[in-house]
């Protein structure tokens, strides 16, 4: 089945965010990207907290976000129940945050990742797959703090 990807941003991170919705797609997922489009500016805590209860809910497989550095957006995504998010700014973390903290959630900065390598960044993350055994142990203690 067609994995659904949640995409979203504040302003300082709309062209990126176009740019990986417009590699995914091409790759055969499907992209849900739910803006914004204007570049006026924005808060970046309502566009990860939307995009994050798209994953949270099961609408949406895996999510993508972005702002100027991806980490206040990291930060909103992470309130919601049930996300794991992590920001990265080279491909190995975005592998092993999948595969060691089944992270459901990528976000990339903008103003600090060059479009090329965060294309490669959102293709290790999302070719990657949670090892679980010892990992889903640790996992499991994450969601155990959640409540
Ligand atoms: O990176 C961000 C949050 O972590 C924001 O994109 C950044 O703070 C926006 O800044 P400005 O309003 O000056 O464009």
């Amino acid at each position: 089945m067609t994995k659904r990807i949640a995409l979203s941003s504040d302003h300082a991170a709309i062209e990126l965010r176009q740019a990986i919705a417009a590699h995914i797609t091409a790759q055969g997922y499907e992209a849900v990207d739910i803006g914004p489009t204007s570049p006026e500016s924005t808060h970046y805590p309502k566009h990860g907290q939307a995009a994050a209860e798209l994953v949270a809910s099961g609408d949406c497989d895996l999510g993508i976000i972005l702002c100027g550095t991806g980490q206040g957006i990291m930060m909103a995504a992470n309130k919601v129940k049930g996300i794991r998010c992590g920001v990265c700014s080279e491909t190995f973390s975005a592998r092993m945050i999948r595969q060691h903290n089944n992270a459901n959630m990528l976000s990339i900065g903008e103003r600090v990742t060059g479009a090329g390598l965060a294309l490669d960044i959102v293709d290790a993350f999302l070719s990657a797959e949670f090892e679980g055994g010892r990992h889903g142990t640790r996992v499991d203690m994450i969601n155990e703090i959640e409540g």
